[in-house]
Formats: structure tokens, C-alpha cells, sequence
């Protein structure tokens, strides 16, 4: 089924940032504090500088009370738009098997004496033996 929630972008959430126009986002959900800012315990100054930012953290440090949830959620507006937030790239530590057959080759390409040497001896004894008889 098709979500209502509307979706906002952090460039757009983050140009509601006054006294009289004040989106904070907790959650990936945005909240519009503009009718509470002045109700706000906490004051309006650390919400303000909670805009234009994931404000999670901030608003998780504060320690707010089952209360204060349960208010916040007459505030919510929509979703922060995350699609056009860029992924970290994930890079993967686990070895694969070209990782493997390349070490391989790394190996061999470092050792090649160990094994040139030994056939070289070969062919000299070998030589050396058949000569004698
Ligand atoms: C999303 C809507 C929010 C609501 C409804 C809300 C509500 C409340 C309420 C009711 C309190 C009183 C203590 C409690 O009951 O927990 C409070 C305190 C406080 N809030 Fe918020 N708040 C919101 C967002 C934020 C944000 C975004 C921040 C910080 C960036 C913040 C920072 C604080 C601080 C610092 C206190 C004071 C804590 C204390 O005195 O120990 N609040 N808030």
C-alpha cells in the first residue's frame, strides 16, 4: 500500500529554522515546533540549534520523558527524505577468491627461484649421473 507520509529533503527541512518556523527531525520523522518553541522546558535556543540537522542525538541526551514522546508526535509532519542522503560505501574486508587466486600469483611470482633452482639442480645431478655411466 502506497505511504501518505509526505517526505521532506534536509535542504528543505533545514530553511525552517526561526522562532515562528522551526522543523527538527528525530528519528528520519520531522516535527514542526513552531506552535511549541515558546511551551518548549527546554528552552527555544536548543531547539533552534537542533535544525538543519538530525537532531536524535540532542533530543535523546536531554533524557525526555514518556510525556514529552507522546507529545512530540502531535508535531509530526512527515519523513525525512532519505534517498538522496549518499550511502557510505560499504567495503567489504572479507577475502574473495579472486583475492585469493591473486595471492597466489603474488606468491609465486616472489618465490620463482625456490622452484628454478630446484629443476636447475635436478638437470645438473641428473646430467652429472648419466655422464658416469
Ligand atoms: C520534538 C519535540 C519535543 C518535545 C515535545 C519536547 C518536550 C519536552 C518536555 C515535555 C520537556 C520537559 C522534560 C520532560 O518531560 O522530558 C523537555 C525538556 C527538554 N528538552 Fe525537549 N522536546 C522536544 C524536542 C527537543 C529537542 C529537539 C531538543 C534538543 C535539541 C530538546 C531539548 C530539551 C532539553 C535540553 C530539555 C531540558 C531537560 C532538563 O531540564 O533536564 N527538546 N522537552
Amino acid at each position: 500500500m502506497p505511504s501518505l507520509t509526505k517526505l521532506f529533503s534536509m535542504e528543505e527541512i533545514s530553511q525552517h529554522n526561526t522562532k515562528d518556523d522551526c522543523w527538527v527531525v528525530i528519528d528520519d520523522k520531522v516535527y514542526d515546533l513552531s506552535s511549541y518553541l515558546d511551551e518548549h522546558p527546554g528552552g527555544d535556543d536548543v531547539v533552534l540549534a537542533a535544525t538543519g540537522k538530525d537532531a536524535t542525538e540532542d533530543f535523546e541526551d536531554a533524557g525526555h520523558s514518556k510525556t514529552a514522546k507522546e507529545l512530540m508526535q502531535s508535531f509530526f509532519i512527515g519523513e525525512l527524505d532519505t534517498s538522496d542522503i549518499p550511502e557510505p560505501d560499504i567495503v567489504s574486508t572479507k577475502p574473495t577468491r579472486r583475492d585469493y587466486a591473486q595471492k597466489l600469483i603474488d606468491l609465486a611470482k616472489q618465490y620463482w627461484v625456490v622452484p628454478t633452482a630446484v629443476v636447475g639442480l635436478s638437470v645438473v645431478v641428473g646430467f652429472l649421473f648419466f655422464r658416469k655411466k
